[in-house]
């Protein structure tokens, strides 16, 4: 934040869950994420504002039609945390995999919602070389030239369902509970259900009762309804259970805070000096072989040498209790890259040329 913005002004850090119009009227300048409402109540008070920005994909939080109606540019960054979804979503089928001796290799794979974060799961799972589905309405009316299947193909088709949509509560495509009781019904035998977008996407007092009587599905869980405070009864029937941080690396919160400076910069008619590169540490130059990447195990202990779910798994279930538990594990997450800053020994080769597919660097052992 400091080496980006620090030029441009005093930079004041608050509270985001519990910021008060008091505190934001005198600000020309607000950046936040997910957990501050941006709406009339935050900024009746404050006449000066000159650019909002939020460092997130979803905009749930944000009242558009507010700030367009008082002509305050706002951004968000989209897909700057894309890459960080689909590598999370990967790494947990592959953890799913080995704990349930079911391979992923040979599953088909349902995506709903084929934007940035659905799409980057998509890639690595075509790099790996599984079969996906995707089911996206929208872009599948807008003429998107990729092929799409209605959702109940998809739960009809699919051995996994990876859901990827904004939060949305009213339309012919609103996904607030999406996912209901009928539709969990609906869903395979032994099917394994992640989601990483928005907790309310999935009606989890209907997931709670499914899952008391369905222990074939497997659920992966980064959002919860009703966060910063997820069911409790519900946590122990979810095989991985993580505080919103599916996005979490340093790459994209680097991307999301880059983006918003670039827009500041061009909203106050600046020249931004400033360099993405220069936010994150050097790539990790460790002495790994494809070659040895033999089988599904070695993939999954590759990955987890970039990001252990395990680890986050582990302190969600110890501390989500806690007085701002949730919100606890999020702001001190510890500092997770993407398959892109371990370099990986002999990628060139042809028989390994999907570790690179995945996103791996290449290097010459
Ligand atoms: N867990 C985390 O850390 C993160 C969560 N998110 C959440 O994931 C959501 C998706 O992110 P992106 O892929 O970057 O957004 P995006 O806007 O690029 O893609 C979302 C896609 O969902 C599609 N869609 C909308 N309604 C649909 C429906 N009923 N059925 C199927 N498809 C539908 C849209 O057409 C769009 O293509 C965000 O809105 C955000 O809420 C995003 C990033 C990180
Ligand atoms: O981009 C989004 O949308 C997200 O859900 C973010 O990754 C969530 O992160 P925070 O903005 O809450 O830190």
């Amino acid at each position: 934040m400091q080496q980006l913005f620090g030029d441009l002004g005093t930079i004041e850090t608050v509270n985001g869950r519990e910021l008060a119009a008091e505190q934001v009227k005198d600000a020309d300048v607000l950046l936040v994420r997910s957990v501050t409402k941006v709406n009339q109540a935050l900024l009746e008070n404050n006449d000066k504002l000159k650019f909002v920005g939020s460092a997130t994909i979803g905009t749930d939080h944000i009242d558009l039609e507010y700030l367009a109606c008082r002509n305050i540019p706002f951004s968000n960054a989209p897909g700057c945390n894309a890459t960080a979804v689909g590598e999370f979503a990967f790494i947990a089928m592959l953890e799913l995999a080995q704990r349930f001796k079911s391979p992923l290799k040979g599953k088909v794979v349902g995506i709903v919602g084929a934007g940035n974060t659905g799409t980057a799961v998509a890639k690595c799972l075509k790099a790996y070389g599984i079969e996906v589905l995707l089911c996206d309405p929208v872009l599948e009316k807008k003429g998107d030239s990729r092929s799409f299947v209605s959702l109940n193909t998809l739960i009809d088709k699919c051995d996994v369902v990876s859901l990827h949509v904004p939060i949305t509560k009213t339309g012919e495509h609103k996904t607030w509970y999406l996912f209901d009781e009928a539709r969990l019904n609906s869903l395979r035998e032994n099917t394994w259900l992640l989601n990483c977008c928005r907790g309310e996407v999935i009606d989890n007092r209907a997931l709670l009762r499914f899952k008391q009587q369905r222990d074939d599905v497997k659920v992966v869980l980064d959002v919860w309804e009703g966060e910063p405070n997820p069911m409790p009864e519900l946590v122990p029937y979810i095989e991985f259970c993580t505080p919103h941080i599916a996005g979490y690396s340093l790459e994209g919160k680097a991307r999301g805070t880059f983006m918003l400076y670039q827009q500041l910069t061009k909203v106050l008619a600046i020249k931004g000096d400033k360099q993405m590169e220069s936010l994150l540490p050097p790539l990790w130059s460790e002495q790994v072989s494809a070659i040895e990447i033999a089988d599904e195990r070695a993939l999954l202990q590759l990955a987890r040498f970039v990001y252990d779910l395990r680890d986050d798994d582990e302190l969600f279930r110890n501390n989500f209790l806690n007085n701002h538990g949730f919100d606890h594990m999020r702001k001190n997450h510890k500092h997770r890259r993407e398959f892109s800053a371990l370099k990986v020994g002999n990628i060139g080769q042809t028989n390994v040329n999907w570790l690179s597919n995945l996103g791996f660097s290449g290097v010459e052992l």
